[in-house]
């Protein structure tokens, strides 16, 4: 592990509560989050085409119309003979081919996200789309970054994780009144299996997820959680989860991931409310979550090892689909959601339709051989769309100062 990284603590549930914050008796405007449904915040990337794409000549199919449009044309339903067709969606926002990580970084509606987690509720960032479209490009930027052995401090082409980090820290550094205390993890979902990714250990024993009854979610038993009081303390835990990540090569992507990742940065504030020594704690998080994509085997032409990641990766998103879709329909919501069916359900369930913020990323190829790809995705996208969630606040009251440092 990298010597940056200090104390280490595991996750326990013992001090969480939560209830609707409906008092005011918070500093900044968040109580409408709170006091109604919200839906989940859509945005849509769309890479710009690859250089085996423009080799091949391959055409764009996605335009822009303006106002979160976007239009897919000229592609052929599988089994169609009816011409080409055309489709038209409409999101939160539209990221054209050209826009630069800061683009995203500024316009996504993360900085939201991310003030929403210091204030104390329960955030998710998720990336969703086929393999080579620009997830983990989105999140942490282009492959390789995480293999030189010098990191440059940053760069145009750091992604959102980081330009998040930093984000965070300006925040926490700004209010004076409240003392803060942050703490990262880093797991994988590889084949159905937790691996903790700040400590795999040499035989990456698998870690255990467990329903809380307190908390009233899933949680992963025993996982690891570093003291970031820095800035390097986060890049550090970025970096090492990013080297331990499983990635493999196929036929649509050089570096693709094989199991979907999932680094959080938990954030708790005490603040004191009343001079006879009244302290409010907080405890918010923000989930980065970059799945595996969802590949046609037939083109990714994988087997062995490789086919047998893509079935693990394909069949969890399936389960994903299956939830999105159930929680879209206003007459499957309240029935039974099949959560429990994957591991990255059962951590993702709170996110999708829990008591948290979720903001997610779809990512997409412009190229003509990807449509039918790129069709499922935006679907994926418009059904994402229409879930709602209740965000709450995660806090507790205490007559005296908790020592937060030895959380
Ligand atoms: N917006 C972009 N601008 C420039 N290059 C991009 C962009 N998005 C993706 N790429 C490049 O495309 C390739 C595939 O991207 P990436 O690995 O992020 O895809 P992915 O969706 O995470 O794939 P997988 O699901 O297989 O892991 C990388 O070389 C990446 O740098």
């Amino acid at each position: 592990m990298a010597g940056k990284m200090k104390e280490t603590s595991k996750y326990s549930d013992d001090s969480l509560s939560s209830f609707n914050e409906s008092t005011g008796s918070l500093n900044r405007s968040y109580n409408d989050i709170s006091e109604h449904e919200n839906g989940i915040y859509v945005i849509v990337r769309s890479r710009p085409l690859s250089t085996k794409e423009n080799r091949a000549s391959e055409p764009s199919i996605v335009s822009f119309p303006g106002n979160g449009r976007i239009l897919v044309e000229g592609f052929q339903t599988i089994g169609g003979s009816n011409g080409p067709k055309s489709k038209l969606f409409s999101f939160n926002v539209v990221f054209e081919p050209a826009s630069t990580q800061e683009d995203i970084f500024q316009y996504s509606g993360i900085k939201k996200l991310i003030e929403m987690a210091a204030e104390g509720f329960n955030t998710t960032c998720f990336c969703y789309g086929q393999t080579g479209s620009g997830k983990t490009h989105t999140l942490t930027g282009p492959p390789g970054m995480f293999f030189n052995k010098r990191i440059e401090p940053f760069s145009a082409d750091h992604g959102l994780v980081f330009r998040s980090f930093m984000y965070l820290f300006r925040l926490v550094q700004q209010r004076q009144d409240l003392h803060f205390v942050l703490k990262a993890s880093f797991l994988e979902i590889y084949n159905e299996k937790v691996i903790d990714l700040l400590n795999p250990g040499t035989v990456r024993k698998p870690l255990d997820v467990r329903w809380s009854r307190k908390a009233r979610n899933f949680y992963v038993d025993n996982l690891f959680m570093v003291d970031c009081e820095e800035l390097d303390d986060l890049q550090a835990v970025l970096e090492e989860g990013m080297k331990n990540r499983t990635v493999g090569s196929h036929n649509m992507n050089e570096c693709s991931s094989r199991s979907h990742t999932m680094l959080t940065v938990y954030i708790t504030s005490e603040q004191q409310i009343s001079e006879d020594g009244v302290f409010i704690t907080k405890q918010g998080k923000i989930n980065f979550v970059d799945l595996a994509g969802s590949e046609m085997t037939k083109k990714t032409m994988s087997e062995g090892k490789t086919l047998e990641e893509a079935n693990n990766i394909n069949k969890s998103l399936m389960v994903l689909g299956y939830c999105i879709a159930s929680l879209s329909d206003p007459k499957k919501r309240k029935g039974h959601i099949p959560y429990r069916d994957s591991k990255l359900t059962k951590l993702l369930s709170d996110s999708l339709a829990g008591t948290g913020v979720t903001l997610m990323i779809a990512c997409i190829s412009p190229a003509r051989s990807n449509a039918s790809e790129t069709i499922s995705t935006l679907r994926y996208a418009a059904r994402a769309k229409k879930i709602k969630t209740k965000p709450v606040i995660v806090m507790f009251h205490r007559r005296f100062k908790v020592f937060l440092d030895n959380y």
